[in-house]
């Protein structure tokens, strides 16, 4: 057990789903795993083991933000060994090529976060994916006919902002959509070896202002489940 994951060694599979929500962990256990054990409600931070065809897979919520994810993030690898990670989220439109209920593929992730400014001594890291998981990621969504759309994307330590024009300059420089974890994600996963992606639905639009409900965003985006399930 951690100080924050109740789960003894070997309860953990060594490919995670890591959505922010621990209630939409709780939907892929309950929807989507056979032979489904719950092994965490510290703090209501659900996770679950089970298979799904035949394969031993997690699903455990990282709550919002990066400070949060990387607690769940470090414990996840250095305590239980996992190998394979993929963030399941929700993210807010900043261009106009997606839209509302779309897929991205995140490739990298820029940031407003102070921690690789911390890490790096205030030169600039460029956290990306995993290419093998990226490709496969790919691979699924075409077979499952889901268009995806591969991007840059922004990892944002703040959810409401003051300006809310911030997004313009990213935006031109060709960023798709705002979330709060990926960037930090993508570090720990080069930091110690392992596999990591981010599979992001558009949840609303920063653009347009178009929003779906937390009910919505906690239950109804299975086609970025489905494919990272796909690829565990
Ligand atoms: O839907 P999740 O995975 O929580 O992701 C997004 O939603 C939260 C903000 O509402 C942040 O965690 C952001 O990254
Ligand atoms: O971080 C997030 C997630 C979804 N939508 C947003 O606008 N921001």
């Amino acid at each position: 057990m951690t100080v924050h994951i109740g789960a003894k060694k070997g309860d953990i599979a060594e490919t995670v789903l890591l959505p922010g929500d621990p209630l939409r962990a709780k939907y892929i256990a309950e929807n989507y795993f056979d032979d489904v054990e719950c092994y965490n409600e510290v703090r209501g931070m659900y996770g679950y083991t089970g298979y799904y065809k035949g394969k031993r897979v997690s699903a455990q919520g990282s709550g919002m933000g990066m400070p949060s994810l990387s607690i769940y993030v470090n414990e996840l690898v250095q305590e239980y060994g996992v190998k394979k990670i993929m963030r399941v989220g929700s993210c807010g439109a900043i261009s106009e090529r997606v839209n509302v209920r779309d897929v991205i593929l995140a490739i990298g992730a820029c940031s407003n976060s102070k921690m690789n400014d911390i890490r790096f001594d205030g030169q600039s890291y460029s956290p990306t994916a995993t290419y093998e998981l990226l490709q496969a990621a790919y691979q699924t969504a075409e077979a499952n006919g889901v268009d995806v759309e591969v991007g840059n994307i922004y990892s944002s330590d703040m959810f409401y902002q003051d300006d809310r024009n911030w997004y313009e300059v990213w935006k031109e420089y060709g960023v798709l959509a705002v979330e709060m974890e990926t960037a930090e994600l993508y570090t720990l996963a080069a930091r110690h070896n392992i596999e990591a992606l981010s599979i992001l639905t558009v949840s609303d639009s920063l653009v347009t202002g178009e929003e779906t409900t937390s009910e919505e965003r906690e239950k109804t985006f299975t086609d970025m489940m489905e494919i990272a399930l796909e690829i565990a």
